[in-house]
């Protein structure tokens, strides 16, 4: 590895101005990305936004058409993926299906050349990790999902990594053994201190587990921060669109309320009772819809020739579809976007 250009080695990762692109597609476009060390950094976006491809530059398997990458500050131009230190969990596993966990996870090691002892030990002492003590002698086969995703988490770590990139690794998984890991994946990543980059499609995902959130959207980054603040902060329509399905409201609208340009407003921040403190609005429509999720209702309202979302508690009492409702929201509460960075079909953020 070559130093970069006097630069503190002061991230973990970093993008300086990297692209990729195939032809004449834009996987990634000039992103600049910058993750602390210790931190878990999540890639967030649809399908196709350059997640992946962003992932696969930082672990070698790509290569920039431009740009660089570096790690702890040292470039990662020319250094091929085995001897960067960093380890890739892939949402299928990519276990050997006719090795034991145990040499699965010491696989690592053997290629390095260690002797079996020491790597069945370090292979023993990383699933102790991931609470498979035991579970070394079995096949791939013999092991349920949440299983098996473990064993790909602790042949990843066996290796101790300074970075540990993650491709959708959830991904595969039923809902509640999804919610159990992402709470596990957090506590190891904090015990071991490891820098964690996640790579999903679930906004709920990203922003309950991680440090910092970038929102990508055409191989671009929407916007970076805490989840708090991509949550409650989006800067784009994009960002608000899809981090959390706010209310994306038009200009027209927004006047009504004595804002200029494009506004978020969270379904959660419309509510049946005016807010008790700070300035606020009613807004007057027609109850579309209503779904129940268990724990809240979603409302449709029509209003102001605008379909509003509301998420109310479910033990709200809702009226029927078709009856006239009143919504009241903070004044505080209506977001203004930065409607300047956004394209008229509202997918850009450039
Ligand atoms: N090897 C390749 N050749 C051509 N195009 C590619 C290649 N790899 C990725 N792409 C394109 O680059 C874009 C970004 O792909 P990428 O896999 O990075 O997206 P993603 O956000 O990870 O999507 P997903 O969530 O579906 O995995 C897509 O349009 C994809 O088709």
């Amino acid at each position: 590895m070559t130093d970069s250009a006097g630069f503190p080695p002061m991230h973990a990762v970093e993008l300086r101005s990297v692209s990729r692109h195939f032809g004449p597609v834009k996987a990634v476009d000039a992103v600049d990305l910058a993750v602390a060390p210790g931190e878990f950094f999540a890639m967030l976006g649809p399908s196709g936004s350059g997640k992946t491809t962003c992932l696969r530059l930082i672990a070698g398997f790509e290569q920039p058409t431009a740009g660089d990458v570096f790690l702890f500050g040292a470039s990662l131009r020319d250094v091929p993926p085995y001897r960067r230190d960093v380890n890739t969990v892939f949402q299928d596993y990519a276990l050997f299906p006719h090795m034991s966990v145990l040499d699965n996870v010491a696989y690592g090691l053997m290629v390095k050349g260690i002797g079996r002892a020491e790597r069945h030990r370090a292979a023993g002492e990383a699933l102790e990790l991931v609470a498979l003590p035991g579970y070394g002698a079995r096949r791939p086969a013999q092991l349920s999902g949440g299983q098996r995703q473990r064993v790909a988490l602790a042949r990843a770590l066996v290796n101790r990594p300074k970075v540990l990139l993650l491709d959708e690794p959830l991904g595969a998984l039923d809902l509640k053994l999804r919610e159990q890991m992402q709470e596990e994946l957090k506590l190891l990543q904090k015990a071991l201190g490891i820098t964690f980059v996640f790579v999903t499609h679930d906004q709920g995902e990203a922003l309950s587990m991680a440090d910092r959130v970038a929102v990508f959207n055409d191989g671009r980054i929407a916007q970076v921060g805490t989840p708090a603040e991509v949550y409650a902060r989006p800067r784009t329509r994009f960002v608000a669109d899809f981090v959390g399905s706010s209310n994306v409201l038009p200009p027209a609208f927004c006047r009504l309320f004595g804002r200029n340009g494009w506004a978020s407003l969270r379904p959660e921040a419309l509510t049946f009772a005016a807010p008790a403190t700070g300035p606020s609005h009613a807004v007057a429509g027609t109850l579309v819809t209503e779904n129940y999720l268990g724990a809240m209702r979603r409302l449709a309202v029509e209003a102001q020739g605008q379909r509003l979302h509301a998420l109310v508690p479910a033990s709200a009492p809702v009226p029927a579809a078709g009856a006239a409702v009143t919504l009241h929201f903070s004044a505080a509460d209506l977001h203004p976007l930065d409607d300047d960075r956004v394209s008229p079909a509202g997918e850009g953020a450039r």
